[in-house]
């Protein structure tokens, strides 16, 4: 399990977020919901080891009980925006987390290679992140991060620059994915719809400085919400964010 423990991001003597606790477990998909400049991109930032030095944080995270020291090795994160290099073409970027993992640029290729076309990818191995659209940006963004064997990962908005259709499939990708394979995976999204069909955990914050205001676990299985359950749940959480910002 990785434990996050009071969490506060401050910028100078400004509290921007926190405190904060939070769990996630190995096969859970926990999804971080919550008004614009509460602090979701900030608390996956600090797990992933790479928030600004001009936010400072205090907080602990642990892993099975052990405080984290290299976050690299057990977590795989995908930024809100794509983060692709752009001097490296899309196989090259895909294949970039597996070879600093220690894997040959011929491992790294056979296991990711098979994962192009299911992403609507084949044929990009070899263009430029320039001569694509922003949607397969991200999906290649999300290729990289997911054909990673992180027990853990963290993603930013990974599908919200993607047309619906795709937004679907991929979603359903990540879902049967993750029933094959589990991990941990928490993700943000503005997406309610998305939240309630792929969490199995909803964590809901206030406004800034952002909290956790409702914590909210989803115990049917996703095969078996119903179109009314899942509305009654987005409902619940349209009332919480609303009355949040009165
Ligand atoms: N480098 C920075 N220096 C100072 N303040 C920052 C910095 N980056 C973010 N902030 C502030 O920190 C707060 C939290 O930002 P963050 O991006 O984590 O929010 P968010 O909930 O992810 O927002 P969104 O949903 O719009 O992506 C915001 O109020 C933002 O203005």
């Amino acid at each position: 399990m990785l434990r996050l423990e009071d969490l506060e991001v401050r910028v100078a003597d400004t509290l921007l977020l926190g405190p904060i606790s939070l769990e996630l477990r190995e096969n859970q998909v926990t999804c971080l919901i919550g008004p614009s400049g509460c602090g979701k991109t900030s608390v996956i930032k600090w797990m992933a080891g790479i928030l600004p030095p001009e936010m400072k944080a205090s907080g602990t995270l642990t892993l099975d009980g052990t405080p984290v020291e290299r976050h690299d090795r057990f977590l795989s994160y995908q930024p809100q925006s794509d983060a692709l290099f752009p001097w490296l073409t899309i196989g090259e970027n895909v294949c970039l987390g597996l070879e600093v993992a220690g894997m040959s640029r011929g491992e790294a290729w056979a296991k990711a290679a098979p994962l192009f076309e299911p992403f609507g990818l084949k044929g990009t191995e070899h263009l430029f992140p320039r001569q694509l659209s922003g949607g397969m940006r991200q999906r290649a963004a999300f290729l990289r991060t997911i054909v990673q064997d992180s027990r853990y990962i963290l993603l930013d908005e990974p599908f919200s620059a993607l047309d619906a259709v795709t937004k679907i499939r991929m979603q359903e990708w990540l879902v049967s994915r993750l029933e094959a394979d589990p991990r941990g995976v928490l993700m943000v999204t503005h997406d309610l719809h998305e939240a309630s069909r792929i969490a199995d955990r909803l964590l809901v914050m206030s406004s800034r400085p952002g909290r956790i205001m409702a914590d909210l676990p989803i115990n049917l299985p996703r095969g078996q919400r119903s179109e009314t359950a899942l509305a009654d749940l987005r409902e619940h959480l349209k009332t919480l964010l609303l009355e949040d910002e009165t």
